[in-house]
């Protein structure tokens, strides 16, 4: 079996008296595409937070490729692999797309001059970005911030990379691209952790899914098998929602 690349043990967290995460453990192989669905409020982006070193958790670990990152902060864990993007896009709005996945690139490879102007570069191309390179972020499309999002997480040269709903708010119509662009990760040897409420389309990469409840892990495993769990049905589709449905939202 493949040594894991990312590996969270025992995580928990606590903010005052709420608890958002509770005994949270996964793994993820080099390249795979591995889903996390919950309610809102299950902790799913808290989650992530912890492994890219935003915030520590109060137990359990995080490895990275077998290295103990549990205490390295986010700048660190960047550099040692880890991309993000968030749920809100954050661009630097009078900056063209370009200048943006340029930061990036030097921030998180370290690369400077032409190397980093190269890696900027591809990340715009894998991110379906290149029409639009001389664009000032803030001018972008709903999709092609989301696009953008991904592409300034790329352009950091991680071997993962963490997806917080970058689905959300597009049209149908929008999403089988980024779709087609997430599972080009995968053929590139970069792992994706993705948080989506939009759930077809996760189905359609991930080949392992995780649904979080309360801050505990309430199902994992092969992603029809866990949208079909009953307990998984209840707390997070809903009982009238069928998984072969087309769209399969979240509750809120
Ligand atoms: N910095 C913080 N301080 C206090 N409470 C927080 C903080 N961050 C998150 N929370 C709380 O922790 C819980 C989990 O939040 P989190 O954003 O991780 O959930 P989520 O599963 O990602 O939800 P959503 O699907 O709505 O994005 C929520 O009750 C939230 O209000």
């Amino acid at each position: 079996m493949t040594a894991p690349l990312l590996e969270v043990t025992g995580v928990g967290k606590r903010f005052g008296r709420l608890t958002v995460l509770d005994d949270v453990s996964l793994s993820v192989a080099p390249g795979e595409a591995f889903g996390i669905v919950g309610p809102n409020g299950a902790g799913k982006s808290t989650l992530l937070n912890v492994v890219n070193g935003v915030l520590s958790p109060d137990a359990g670990t995080v490895r990275l490729d077998g290295a103990d990152v549990t205490r390295s902060g986010a700048a660190a864990r960047c550099r040692a692999g880890i991309g993000r993007s968030y749920q809100v896009p954050r661009p630097f709005g009078g900056m063209t797309v370009f200048e943006n996945a340029l930061v990036a690139a030097s921030f998180g490879t370290g690369a400077r001059g032409r190397a980093a102007a190269e890696g900027a570069w591809r990340a715009l191309e894998t991110a379906g970005l290149t029409g639009v390179a001389d664009t000032p972020a803030g001018a972008l499309r709903l999709l092609d911030r989301k696009r953008l999002e991904l592409a300034r997480a790329l352009a950091t040269g991680p071997r993962l990379v963490l997806l917080d709903e970058i689905a959300g708010g597009l049209t149908e119509a929008e999403v089988p691209a980024l779709v087609e662009t997430v599972r080009d990760l995968g053929r590139q040897g970069v792992a994706v952790v993705w948080i989506e409420h939009v759930v077809h389309a996760l189905v359609a990469v991930v080949t392992r899914l995780m649904c979080l409840t309360y801050g505990r892990v309430l199902a994992v495993g092969e992603p029809r098998a866990v949208l079909a769990d009953p307990q998984v049905v209840e707390v997070y589709l809903g009982s009238t929602i069928g998984t072969d449905d087309p769209v399969v939202e979240g509750t809120p």
